[in-house]
């Protein structure tokens, strides 16, 4: 083809849905992670379409990533102009890496103000357009913000606990590599698989180190199985502290979020058996999470656990299964924390609706 040859154009539209079809949505498209993780959804053939939601720059990304040669027909979309009702319409899986990263010296608690927000205004727009699609989110808070997008599908009378999700997968791909490291067989780190249970921030990240598919030395030093897992509960400090105030990781999260898109993609098309770990609610589960909830000894609202998923989304969530004592207390460590992330997700989105209803304008 001569170069001056006319690209496919941005404004391309997609064919009319179907349930062979699988389309992918990523609100926040244009971003550190939204970009390589939107390359990735681009390189599966079992998606059709794949929409692409930004307050900047996605027509761009989507030209760009429309002249690979795969199945899925890839548009990009801006606010104005009904675009994010646009690209929603007909979205079987909306992955939301929207909103600000970290910076050294802040917690993910301190993305709150900013991506609250942000996250209250996307789920509402998915609540509106596309109440049925599995809702994947990434934006942090993810303590706090899965909770609000739970809150935001109540309010709507849509809300499914068994498609709301939090990502914690990059919890798991870190522990399985920094498992392997220890182990001295970094090879081995695909195959490594250690449950990491509870939520995605500090101590709310609990490995299940007892429970690694690849034992640790059986004579590891106390000090280095504390090492190993401070490392997994802060890995995410680690990235922020080496990129200097350019963010936070965004090449391993495409990684990771990706590999979770795909499983939730499996199971949409029928395949059974799919385990993945992630943040959900316990009533996701068809028990209410009585089970987990009596290992933990507190109604949790939610919380991360190996979830087995279907063409509805969660099947069963997980037991724990035996922990150590070790495990045990960190179980403990984490608990009052994810009791206060709810609470500040659920809340803010109560007041919020409050403040609406007063003044309408708003
Ligand atoms: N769950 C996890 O394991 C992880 C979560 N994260 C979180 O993911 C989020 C995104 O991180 P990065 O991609 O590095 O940030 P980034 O700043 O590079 O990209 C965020 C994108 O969101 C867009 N955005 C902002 N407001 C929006 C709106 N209302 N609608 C649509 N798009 C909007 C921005 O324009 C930007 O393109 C952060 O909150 C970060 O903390 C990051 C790593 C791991
Ligand atoms: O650390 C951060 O702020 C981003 C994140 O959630 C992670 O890398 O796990």
């Amino acid at each position: 083809m001569p170069d001056s040859a006319p690209a496919s154009p941005p404004s391309a539209t997609y064919p009319s849905h179907s349930s062979t079809m699988v389309k992918a949505v990523v609100l926040g498209a244009a971003g550190g992670i939204g970009q390589p993780l939107s390359l990735l959804l681009k390189t599966n053939p079992l998606i059709t379409q794949l929409g692409l939601f930004d307050i900047v720059n996605t027509p761009g990304v989507a030209a760009d990533l429309s002249h690979i040669a795969t199945p899925s027909v890839v548009v990009g979309r801006l606010p104005p102009n009904d675009g994010l009702k646009e690209v929603l319409t007909g979205a079987d899986l909306v992955v939301i890496p929207a909103g600000v990263p970290r910076k050294p010296g802040m917690t993910r608690d301190d993305l709150f103000k900013i991506n609250a927000g942000i996250v209250k205004d996307l789920a509402t727009g998915i609540a509106t357009v596309a109440p049925k699609a599995f809702v994947l989110v990434i934006s942090n808070p993810v303590n706090s913000t899965v909770p609000i997008v739970a809150e935001v599908f109540k309010k709507h009378g849509v809300y499914d606990p068994k498609r709301i999700f939090g990502v914690t997968t990059l919890d798991v791909v870190r522990a399985s590599t920094f498992v392997a490291e220890v182990l001295g067989k970094p090879a081995e780190a695909p195959n490594v698989v250690v449950p990491v249970i509870g939520g995605h921030s500090g101590v709310t990240i609990v490995p299940l180190l007892s429970q690694s598919t690849h034992a640790l030395p059986s004579d590891i030093s106390a000090d280095a199985y504390a090492a190993l897992v401070k490392r997994i509960q802060f890995g995410g400090d680690e990235v922020v502290k080496a990129k200097d105030g350019a963010g936070s990781a965004t090449l391993s999260m495409a990684y990771a979020g990706y590999e979770f898109s795909t499983k939730i993609i499996r199971a949409l098309k029928g395949e059974k058996g799919i385990i993945a770990p992630s943040y959900v609610s316990l009533k996701a589960d068809p028990a209410g999470g009585s089970a987990l909830a009596a290992e933990l000894g507190t109604e949790l609202e939610f919380f991360s656990s190996n979830v087995e998923l279907g063409t509805e989304g969660v099947v069963k969530i997980h037991s724990l299964g035996k922990l150590t004592a070790q495990e045990q207390e960190l179980v403990k460590a984490a608990i009052p924390e994810l009791q206060t992330n709810i609470k500040t997700g659920v809340t803010f989105v109560a007041e919020k609706y409050e403040a609406e209803e007063k003044n309408p304008k708003l």
